[in-house]
């Protein structure tokens, strides 16, 4: 039992509860306010149907489609695509024969053949990466030669584990196939032709695909023996190299010109794009919704999909005791029938997405969902034809949404990172859903059969499959509106830049969104920043000030808008390069290495610039006259300094880097006013030598004595932008935030 509190504690925790509640339900509003202005954010970017690209666009044959970018970029595609499918049937057809000639076990050769999709995987990042920077014709060339060469050492493989060797150098060669041909097809031909140049690309592979189980079959029961499987693998190899060789000559066509047509009326060139990091893209990529959730759909289907060939001939072979050559047939039948659908899902998507693209994807999904009934009907069959036969259904639905991700991932991925977002679905796809589905798989289809592996995995799969890409449907005009703001946010800058080139800003900050996970902390934040500037960023606390100069230096993705240094767009562009092209942050707290003397933390600063002696030794110069303090104390341990002297360190070590833009994240907090001053000496100093600064700040009167304008940000919002005087005359700004805190 507790004692009772005498009154006068009573009273006091009284008012210590009351304030205590006052404080939370403060925050609860306040978290209230912040999730409506996120979903308002959210609800406001989907704009009218007839203004994302693509959508109401005049109607398009496919002949004038193709004439649109000239067809031999598509033919050449379309025989890469071909010459892959043949090489993945030339495993699965042979499959039996390559088991027993290297004596494996069925999981063995299961693993071996789908594990191709993890090579691709590895594969698909630098080619996107590759695909998103250099001249795609290229990358498509070598990757065809280096297929080729692979190919054809499949055919020499002298045990299986250098055919397992052959398979990987096979499957980081196709990993071209989706990111670079996808990118190329994108901006060669209009947005309005990709559902049937999809499907026609789909079919090239496809007649390849269901010609291969005969082809393949037929070449390896002429040749005969043991070693008549290893022939359809050198009758590849030479076409394949030709065809690679023709690719080098396609002609290398402007990037996102049709998304820029459509929505702009014209295109917007940029000369010099900057480089662009995985890890801006990836971040960007994963918060385009129907782009995640379409790609997780084709992760889960992939668990059955990849290895459902495999799985197939094996029940043929043992199960039903059928050949090599029968099984050639019966595959053929099979893959042929998946061309029935083909002619139909084209130009179906192509007009549905003219008149509303949701339904274009949901139809998707619809295509997808009965494969989930079909497949149990499939494996009861008592024999051959009839598996085949009931198969058929499954095989031409599956392979029509297939065929159509292309075209929904040219639509919704921001142009510039077309490779990159291909490679991330490729990852998804091939190396969590195929190898997944191949692991899975190999243990059920060992320790059971290959008909109790189909159903274990493929009933589920292709039921969530279909779910997601139904749902993924509701995401897709949204992420359209992004990218058509995108478009115009660009088109007005080149026409301003074209109306004042001496007037560009040293920094821009347009229409930035941030978000922490789901919690969005940045809304529409816009600023720019002048040469020989300095910017005062104030706001009360959380508002979003620390964030937004990681967003500036490229260690934080925003979900929208741009950041761009000297007119050019450094978005997506990695921290170390913008650093490179002259960005620079002061982070708040301790920023230097405290075990360390101050010679050595300013060596560690100018570790970028070490092997340039002579301009090291300029820089150490400057930064020492600049803090002299600090030149008479080299050899101290940073840890013994002062808190303001460490700062100063940390600044020094900031400036070793010649900065074109300082952005400083709370430069007084917790210094004595002396030591501020001494620091605010030299922010005029680094002013007058005409640098670009943007200081957050906590203290209204510093901002006042070294800014020359300010933005004030509240809840992620800016509230004001403008000269820092006119802000300090703005009581409901100002006075509760700064002047109080001081005052107090
Ligand atoms: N790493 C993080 N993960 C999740 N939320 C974060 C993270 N960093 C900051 N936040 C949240 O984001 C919002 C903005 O934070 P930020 O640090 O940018 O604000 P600030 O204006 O710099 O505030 P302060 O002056 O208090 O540092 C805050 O609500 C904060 O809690």
């Amino acid at each position: 039992m507790t004692a009772p509190l005498p009154p006068v504690e009573r009273e006091s925790a009284r008012t210590a509860g009351a304030s205590a509640a006052g404080l939370a339900a403060g925050l609860v509003d306040a978290e209230a306010e912040r999730q409506a202005h996120q979903a308002a954010a959210q609800r406001q970017v989907v704009f009218a149907d007839d203004l994302l690209p693509g959508v109401g666009d005049a109607q398009l044959t496919l002949r004038e489609g193709l004439a649109a970018g000239g067809s031999a970029t598509f033919v050449t595609l379309a025989l890469l695509a071909a010459m892959d499918e043949l090489e993945s049937a030339t495993l699965s057809v042979l499959a039996p024969d390559i088991r027993d000639a290297f004596g494996m076990s069925d999981g063995a050769i299961v693993f071996i053949s789908a594990a191709s999709g993890a090579f691709l995987v590895l594969g698909a990042l630098p080619m996107g990466w590759l695909a998103d920077r250099f001249r795609r014709n290229r990358v498509i060339g070598w990757a065809g030669v280096a297929f080729s060469a692979m190919v054809f050492a499949c055919g020499m493989a002298a045990s299986a584990f250098l055919l397992f060797l052959a398979r990987f150098g096979v499957g980081i060669a196709k990993s071209s196939t989706l990111p670079v041909h996808g990118s190329m097809i994108a901006d060669t031909y209009p947005i309005g032709v990709r559902g049937r140049l999809g499907a026609v690309n789909a079919g090239a592979a496809r007649v390849a695909g269901a010609l291969s189980p005969l082809i393949v079959g037929g070449v390896a029961t002429l040749v005969g023996g043991a070693n008549g499987w290893r022939w359809p693998f050198f009758l590849l190899g030479l076409p394949a190299l030709a065809v690679a060789l023709c690719a080098f000559r396609l002609p290398e066509p402007k990037r996102g010109q049709h998304e820029m047509k459509s929505v702009l009326g014209e295109v917007v060139e940029d000369d010099r794009p900057m480089p662009i990091s995985v890890e801006a893209a990836f971040a960007r990529l994963m918060r385009i919704r129907s782009l995640r959730t379409t790609i997780m759909a084709f992760a889960a289907m992939g668990f059955s999909l990849f290895t459902g060939a495999i799985l197939t001939n094996l029940w043929l072979e043992d199960h039903f005791g059928a050949s090599s050559f029968q099984r050639g047939v019966l595959g053929t039948v099979g893959g042929a029938s998946m061309l029935v659908a083909l002619p139909f899902i084209g130009p179906r998507y192509d007009r549905l997405y003219r008149r509303d693209p949701a339904r274009a994807l949901a139809l998707l999904g619809y295509l997808i969902l009965p494969c989930a009934v079909f497949l149990p009907v499939q494996w009861a069959m008592p024999n051959a034809i009839a598996f085949t036969a009931v198969g058929i259904p499954a095989s031409i639905l599956m392979s029509a949404a297939f065929a159509m991700v292309g075209p929904v991932l040219s639509s919704v991925v921001p142009y510039r990172l077309r490779g990159l977002g291909s490679a991330l679905s490729a990852i998804y796809i091939f190396f969590i859903g195929a190898t997944g589905g191949a692991l899975i798989s190999a243990l059920i289809s060992n320790a059971y059969d290959p008909r109790v592996a189909m159903l274990v995995v493929g009933v589920p799969a292709t039921l969530i499959g279909g779910y997601l890409v139904v749902r993924s449907s509701t995401f897709i005009k949204g992420d359209l509106s992004m990218v058509v703001q995108e478009l115009r946010e660009e088109l007005e800058e080149r026409d301003r830049q074209a109306d004042d080139p001496d007037n560009i800003p040293v920094l821009q900050v347009n229409n930035i969104d941030f978000s922490y996970g789901h919690v969005q902390v940045l809304f529409d934040v816009a600023f720019d920043v002048r040469r020989g500037e300095t910017l005062a960023l104030l706001g009360t606390n959380g508002a979003g000030k620390s964030t937004i100069l990681k967003v500036i230096c490229g260690l934080g993705t925003p979900s929208r808008g741009v950041v761009r240094l000297n007119g050019r767009t450094v978005t997506y562009v990695a921290p170390e390069q913008r650093g490179r092209y002259g960005i620079h942050l002061l982070p708040g707290g301790k920023g230097v290495f405290p075990d360390m003397t101050v010679r050595e933390n300013l060596e560690m600063a100018a570790f970028r610039i070490r092997r340039d002696a002579a301009h090291r030794e300029r820089r150490f110069a400057h930064v020492l006259d600049l803090f002299p303090d600090l030149s008479d104390r080299q050899t101290q341990t940073a840890g013994s300094l002062s808190g303001g002297q460490q700062q100063m360190l940390a600044l020094a070590m900031v400036l070793m880097h010649d900065p074109e833009v300082l952005l400083i994240d709370e430069l007084s907090l917790g210094l004595a006013p002396v030591v501020v001053q001494d620091l605010l000496a030299i922010i005029e100093r680094l002013k007058a030598d005409g640098l670009t600064i943007v200081v957050v700040e906590q203290s209204l009167n510093i901002a006042l004595s070294i800014a020359d304008r300010a933005v004030f940000l509240e809840k992620g919002q800016v509230r004001f932008t403008g000269p820092t005087r006119e802000l300090a005359e703005r009581d409901d700004l100002a006075r509760a935030v700064f002047l109080g805190k001081e005052g107090g």
